[in-house]
């Protein structure tokens, strides 16, 4: 049987260089626990554009649609802000949870106890914190027709449409009460019934979908508290429901819970293919961090638990991704830091790089 395959899309900015950390983890699993995959490489993004002039050649959307998984670093830059619209670096990565229809991103945010003391919350309302957002990926704001910017009278107007169809809502409610179902059963859906028709019909499809699983104790909240409670008391929450905007904004605050934005991953995940795998797209939850690109400082943590996740939910590695999980809390807990973790006294930053080597030096040491 031929090895399961990964696309790598490094992307822009900082993407290549977590990315080449997650090839160092890749290589691990394949030499020390006879985990081999079929890796192939390609553009996104900004530096697809370079080549192709533009984000996602069709030649790469095919790879995508026929390997086992996909793993992106990020997209953007400053290089691009001025482009067309039609072919900024973001519409690749638009483009692929579209056309794979990933339209269950799971977020997770924990809160490693080394780090505790690190988040700008207080060490008592984030310790222990692990809680699961589900953003819906692939309707809503971001996608919905009209969009544009028009003439209208003496002036422009830029227009946006938030749209979700009952199916839409249904499916992405649906995996997050069976997630919810492997963890504590206890599951809150976000949005914002008060103002929005949207709204109202996500609470209703999800009140009708919880009628499929008694078990799971549902509760609704308006977004906006949502972002409020998520500072106050993130553990209250379990597991968070939310549609593609809502879910963008409140998984990069869930983000700081847990010490930095560099920590956390995500899986993109759409219905089972042929061979029972889910379509699958996994990625940092951060972006291409131009600011920081190109000087080894950029945090590897969040692409490298991404490809954990890989190993959980497309090959069936639980006990390996549990095992690369375990590696990343051990780094931390002996004091490993990139830029973006310190603030103790007396801690000097390691690299990108030395980062990973410590994550695969932690690896040896868990055989
Ligand atoms: N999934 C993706 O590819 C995403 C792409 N973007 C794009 O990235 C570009 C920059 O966007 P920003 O709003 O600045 O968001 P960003 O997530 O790239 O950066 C926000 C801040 O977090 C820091 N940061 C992010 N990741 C880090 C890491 N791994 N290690 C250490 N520090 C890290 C950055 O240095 C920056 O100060 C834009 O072009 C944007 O469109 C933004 C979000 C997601
Ligand atoms: C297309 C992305 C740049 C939007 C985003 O910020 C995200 O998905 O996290
Ligand atoms: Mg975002």
């Amino acid at each position: 049987m031929s090895n399961p395959s990964i696309l790598i899309l490094p992307g822009d900015g900082i993407g290549p260089e977590v990315m080449a950390e997650v090839r160092k983890i890749i290589t691990w699993f394949g030499d020390k626990r006879d985990l081999a995959f079929d890796v192939s490489e390609d553009l996104v993004g900004g530096a697809a554009y370079d080549v192709h002039g533009k984000p996602l050649a069709d030649e790469t959307m095919d790879k995508a649609q026929n390997v086992d998984a996909v793993l992106l670093g990020a997209v953007g830059g400053p290089k691009y802000d001025d482009l067309d619209f039609s072919v900024k670096p973001e519409r690749g990565l638009l483009r692929l949870r579209k056309e794979m229809d990933l339209y269950s991103n799971l977020r997770p945010a924990q809160c490693f106890d080394a780090l505790a003391d690190f988040s700008s919350l207080k060490k008592d309302i984030v310790a222990g914190l692990d809680i699961m957002i589900v953003r819906e990926l692939t309707s809503g704001v971001y996608f919905g027709e009209p969009r544009g910017i028009f003439e209208e009278g003496n002036e422009r107007v830029g227009i946006n449409t938030q749209r979700y169809t009952e199916s839409e809502i249904e499916r992405a409610a649906r995996s997050a009460f069976e997630l919810a179902m492997r963890r504590n059963k206890k599951l809150c859906s976000m949005e914002k019934a008060n103002v929005m028709e949207s709204g109202i019909l996500w609470r209703e499809v999800v009140t009708r979908v919880a009628a499929d699983y008694p078990e799971v104790e549902l509760s609704h909240m308006y977004a906006d508290n949502g972002a409020m409670q998520l500072v106050r008391a993130p553990k209250q929450f379990d597991v968070i429901l939310t549609d593609n905007l809502f879910g963008d904004i409140l998984s990069d605050c869930a983000a700081m819970l847990t010490g930095s934005l560099g920590m956390l991953p995500s899986a993109s995940l759409g219905a089972p293919m042929a061979n029972g795998r889910p379509k699958a797209l996994y990625e940092p939850v951060h972006g291409s961090a131009p600011d920081i690109a190109g000087q080894g400082k950029a945090n590897p943590i969040a692409c490298i638990l991404s490809f954990a996740m890989a190993l959980r939910y497309s090959f069936d590695q639980g006990a390996e991704a549990d095992r690369l999980e375990a590696a990343v809390e051990k780094v931390l807990a002996d004091g490993h830091r990139t830029a973006d973790l310190l603030g103790e006294e007396g801690v000097s930053p390691i690299s990108t790089s030395e980062m990973g080597d410590v994550i695969v030096a932690a690896l040896d040491a868990s055989l």
